[in-house]
């Protein structure tokens, strides 16, 4: 077991360099097995425990994956039978692993995934997939905590409605739709940055997918698709992360790789609460004010404001002077972090779906606990400009979207280690660990 210890007051200053997109590489690694012939050679790859989990994935079903750590490179060879088939071991672990069910019910006219049930954030339920799917040919049936797909034949391209712009059910369908026969018009689709990468993808295996980043997609099937190279986009949320962690210490960083376009609805947000948000050659600088001004916010399926990034805004709403109201629409249960930063000291009321932050708080350091991956993240940004030492543990969340966060933070000027504790000794006794790289999900 390890936590994050953090001490508060520090400054951010210098450059810390953007990974790859966790949500652009998951649906990419799953489209890998699409193709019938040649390698797909993927880049920018972050070394996330989520990406070790859908490379394991991958490997079930038979695939060739090699994943060059140090090159950030994943080779996938998917030229051979797959099986159709993702336990409830690797969808316990990530959701994302329902992603390859319509590479697999296109290629194979089967497949079969463990129900990924609720989490922290909410139920979040696969209806819109389904529902892609069933429209397109497939029968569905779930039973024995499976869910499980069947297609006579090819899948035929059909004209799809989502009820909600759901990021997962755009990708599942549009994977599913480049075999079809026939046309797929998808509408009502997500707009996000990744599901624009996504489609770059699949267009440079061989599909035909028009629309991406708009509300409609076109996809005309093809017959087969073929391997090919795709850099991931740089990730947004965690590019945001450090731009908030800069903004709430008094900070002056370079966030480099971060792609402005990406980030307009944070940047808007950040601009309005007093923080100087610049367009630089190598990505954005982020300078904080002397004061921060609080604001409102609502998160919203993209272009509006990322889910992803509530909880690290929560913690400057905490560091403004006046009320901010930061309402979830996305999430039904994405406010976990709330009673963590309450036993930092910050009295923040919930009313339905809004909490009522009336700040400026003086954060005091305490143990907590993450409870999702951005509600980790959140509670390190807490740490660092809360009064003395912030304890953090369930690290395991941290490690499926960031890489590296103890050093990158440590290489700006913060003080903050990761150590392992050792339990059952008279007293607690804590080891530094020299790196957090090695987050390979161990698989019985
Ligand atoms: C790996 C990945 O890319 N994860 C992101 C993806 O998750 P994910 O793809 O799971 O999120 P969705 O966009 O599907 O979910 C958004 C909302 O739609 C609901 N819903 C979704 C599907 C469905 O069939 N029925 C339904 O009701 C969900 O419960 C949720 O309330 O988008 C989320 C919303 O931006 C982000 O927070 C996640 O980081
Ligand atoms: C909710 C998130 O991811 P996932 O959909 O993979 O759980 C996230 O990245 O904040």
């Amino acid at each position: 077991m390890e936590k994050i210890i953090v001490r508060g007051g520090n400054k951010l200053i210098g450059t810390v360099q953007t990974e790859g997109s966790k949500n652009s590489v998951l649906p990419v690694i799953a489209a890998s097995i699409l193709p019938t012939r040649g390698e797909s050679i993927i880049s920018d790859v972050p070394t996330l425990a989520d990406v070790y989990t859908i490379n394991e994935v991958l490997r079930y079903m038979d695939a060739d994956v090699t994943f060059n750590e140090r090159q950030n490179q994943v080779i996938v060879n998917a030229s051979k039978e797959l099986k159709t088939e993702a336990p409830f071991e690797y969808v316990r672990k990530m959701r994302a692993s329902v992603l390859v069910m319509g590479p697999l019910l296109a290629r194979r006219g089967h497949a079969k995934i463990a129900l990924p049930g609720g989490c922290a954030i909410g139920s979040r339920p696969i209806d819109q997939h389904l529902k892609g799917f069933e429209a397109m040919g497939a029968t569905v049936q779930v039973g024995n905590g499976y869910i499980e797909a069947h297609v006579k034949d090819r899948l035929k391209g059909a004209k799809i409605y989502l009820d909600t712009p759901s990021v997962g059910a755009t990708e599942n369908i549009m994977m599913a739709a480049t075999l079809a026969e026939g046309t797929t018009i998808l509408e009502n689709v997500a707009k996000e940055p990744e599901i624009v990468d996504l489609a770059n993808y699949l267009n440079k295996m061989g599909a035909k997918v028009k629309g991406a980043g708009t509300g409609t997609l076109k996809i005309e099937g093809v017959a087969e698709l073929h391997g090919t190279e795709h850099a991931v986009i740089p990730d947004r949320i965690e590019a945001g992360t450090f731009m908030v962690a800069a903004a709430i210490t008094g900070g002056n960083i370079i966030v480099k790789g971060a792609v402005p376009e990406h980030l307009s609805s944070l940047i808007a947000k950040l601009e309005e609460m007093g923080v100087q948000c610049n367009e630089v050659d190598e990505g954005v600088q982020v300078i904080a004010p002397e004061k921060l001004k609080a604001a409102d916010l609502k998160t919203m399926p993209h272009p509006g404001f990322p889910t992803d990034m509530q909880a690290q805004m929560m913690v400057l709403a905490t560091q403004a002077e006046g009320t901010s109201m930061i309402t979830e629409t996305v999430f039904e249960n994405r406010f976990m972090h709330v009673e963590e930063f309450r036993r930092m000291n910050a009295a923040i009321k919930i009313e339905g779906r809004s909490a009522i932050v009336s700040g400026p708080f003086d954060l005091q350091g305490a143990e907590v606990a993450a409870t999702d991956l951005r509600a980790a993240a959140a509670l390190v940004l807490a740490g660092l400009v809360a009064d003395g030492y912030t304890r953090v543990t369930e690290l395991q969340h941290m490690d499926r979207g960031y890489v590296n966060f103890v050093e990158k933070l440590s290489g700006l000027g913060a003080d903050i280690e990761r150590v392992s504790i050792e339990v059952g000794l008279p007293s607690e006794v804590t080891q530094k660990v020299t790196s957090t790289v090695n987050v390979k999900p161990k698989f019985a």
